[in-house]
């Protein structure tokens, strides 16, 4: 039991049809809700801190958590950095202790993209971390996207080969319309599979990982507006898309929001039902089952990940 990078996780991810949940923690709660569901499911885990979560919640407050997590359920864990968007970032978090880091370069332009991430490998390799970049652009709900603007925002497969390549970097974030929070398609869902099925032909080698992967399950969005809550016309990536893409070279999924909904329900649901209550305990307690439970839901139904670690 120990802090683990993603190497061993992903090499077994990448032969098989399986992908390793990332899941986004900031407080208590949601780490261990977390950790007994990948414990209980016998699965590959990293829990993933995004800049905000840093702030939230502070670097020595989440990494006793973490060590703490590790230390109760005798798991291995990655301690994964979210979308640093600079070198400081990455390199704090590498010196914290992290074992892995996000260098999310890609509002740059590519030359700028290769040489930001090219310096974060060198000083996470030096140290022993491994590094996750990211080439293309995430699209949000209101972009109706033609296929000539596509090709301007998904991850272009020959410069992934290049960017690979050239920087050393150990996965990479690929945009094939997926995109972050409640609001991912306006009409029906769709991912751009041929394009996610040659990048992995491009590099097979190369781990590749998927934001905004959510799927905002309706249950919850109603639940939520049941008790009081204001989310209409939220969607998600349904879920056989997620299994499938798993198939295809996709071996790190990012789950944030599905978490997010599935605490804010519970706990709205809690405090409706029992007015009088006010020990933070009564409705943190069932929030945290309800992370269990979806984190339990994702690892077995939808990244097949049970039993594989
Ligand atoms: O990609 C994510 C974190 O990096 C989370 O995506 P969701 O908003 O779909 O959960
Ligand atoms: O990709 C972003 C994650 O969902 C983290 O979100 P956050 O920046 O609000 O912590
Ligand atoms: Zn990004
Ligand atoms: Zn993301």
């Amino acid at each position: 039991m120990a802090l683990v990078t993603t190497k061993e996780m992903f090499e077994k991810a990448l032969k098989s049809d399986f992908a390793v949940g990332a899941f986004n923690v900031n407080n208590m709660e949601i780490i261990q809700g977390i950790v007994e569901a990948a414990a209980e499911e016998k699965a590959p885990l990293i829990l993933q801190v995004s800049a905000g979560a840093r702030k939230y919640a502070k670097p020595a407050y989440l990494m006793k958590l973490v060590e703490a997590a590790i230390l109760d359920t005798g798991l291995d864990i990655c301690l994964h950095l979210d979308h640093g968007e600079d070198f400081e970032i990455c390199k704090k978090c590498v010196d914290d202790g992290f074992t892995s880091v996000m260098i999310d370069g890609s509002k740059h332009p590519f030359e700028e993209n290769i040489r930001l991430t090219k310096e974060v490998v060198e000083y996470a390799h030096a140290h022993g971390v491994v590094v996750e970049a990211e080439l293309g652009k995430l699209a949000g709900v209101e972009d109706n996207i033609k296929v000539d603007q596509k090709a301007a925002t998904y991850t272009d497969p020959e410069e992934a080969a290049e960017f690979v390549e050239r920087t050393g970097v150990d996965s990479l974030a690929i945009a094939i319309g997926t995109s972050h929070g409640a609001y991912k398609f306006s009409g029906d869902p769709s991912l751009d599979f041929e394009r996610l099925k040659k990048i992995h032909e491009m590099i097979p080698n190369t781990p590749l990982v998927l934001h905004g992967a959510s799927t905002v399950l309706p249950e919850f969005v109603d639940k939520c507006n049941a008790y009081g809550g204001s989310i209409p016309g939220a969607k998600g990536v349904p879920e056989d898309m997620i299994t499938e893409a798993a198939k295809h070279g996709i071996c790190k999924v990012n789950i944030d929001t599905d978490l997010r909904l599935a605490m804010t329900a519970e706990v709205r649901k809690y405090l409706q039902e029992n007015p009088s209550d006010f020990d933070p305990r009564k409705y943190l307690g069932p929030a945290r089952d309800a992370i269990k439970a979806m984190v339990q839901h994702k690892i077995k139904n939808v990244l097949k990940a049970s039993g594989q670690r």
